[in-house]
């Protein structure tokens, strides 16, 4: 069965939705897309963390990444079965449960932060320790799984190139997109 788009939603309310490999910046240009369209921001890590009260590797340790992928799942597909206007920054990991790739193309703009591997390998230590997918991995293992998720962001509505752009120039990348896309389809809409 074909993706079913959910037609009662106007574009211009749709959620934003952000995917890509951990570490692209999904997190940090979520924020700042939040402060240039006046929409609430909503990382789903972050708000499992505070749900259980600690930080995601934490979560990985005492409750298995199963349980973290339950929740990922929940999560997601309330908010975007429920709620308008939010931007919505996913775990990386996120688009690999089928499930939440189409409620998230079904309800919402998709948009995928696409960072070349020579690139996303100067930015590996920034985030390694607090991404507990990389733990004890050699670099060629990380760089075997960044690959193999690479098919899973190209299920998008668009996509930006990220590398050697700084995250306020990927925002307004982004933002230009989308306004032109509600200049095209939905140009009688007062909504914002
Ligand atoms: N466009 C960018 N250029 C340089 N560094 C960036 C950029 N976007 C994000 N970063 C840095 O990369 C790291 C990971 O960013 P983050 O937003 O947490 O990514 P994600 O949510 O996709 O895992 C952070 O230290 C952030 O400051
Ligand atoms: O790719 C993954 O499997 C994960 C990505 C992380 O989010 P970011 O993509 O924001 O780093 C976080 O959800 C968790 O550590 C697992
Ligand atoms: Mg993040």
């Amino acid at each position: 069965m074909g993706l079913q788009i959910n037609n009662d939603i106007p574009l211009r309310e749709k959620n934003i939705v952000l995917i890509g490999f951990m570490g692209v910046g999904k997190t940090t240009i979520g924020r700042h897309l939040s402060d240039k369209l006046y929409r609430d921001f909503i990382d789903i890590d972050q708000e499992i963390e505070k749900l259980h009260g600690m930080p995601v590797p934490k979560i990985f340790e005492s409750m298995g990444e199963q349980a973290f992928r339950q929740m990922e799942k929940e999560f997601i597909t309330k908010l975007c079965r429920t709620t308008r206007l939010k931007i919505i920054s996913l775990g990386g990991g996120s688009f690999l449960q089928e499930e939440i790739k189409q409620v998230c193309l079904a309800n919402s703009i998709v948009f995928y932060l696409d960072l070349s591997w020579d690139s996303w390998k100067d930015r590996l230590q920034l985030i390694m320790d607090s991404r507990p997918v990389l733990q004890n991995k050699s670099l060629e293992e990380i760089e075997k799984l960044f690959y193999s998720r690479q098919s899973i962001y190209e299920a998008n509505n668009s996509k930006v190139s990220t590398d050697s752009l700084d995250p306020e120039e990927i925002a307004d990348h982004i933002i230009d997109t989308i306004k032109l896309g509600w200049e095209l389809y939905d140009p009688a809409s007062d909504a914002f």
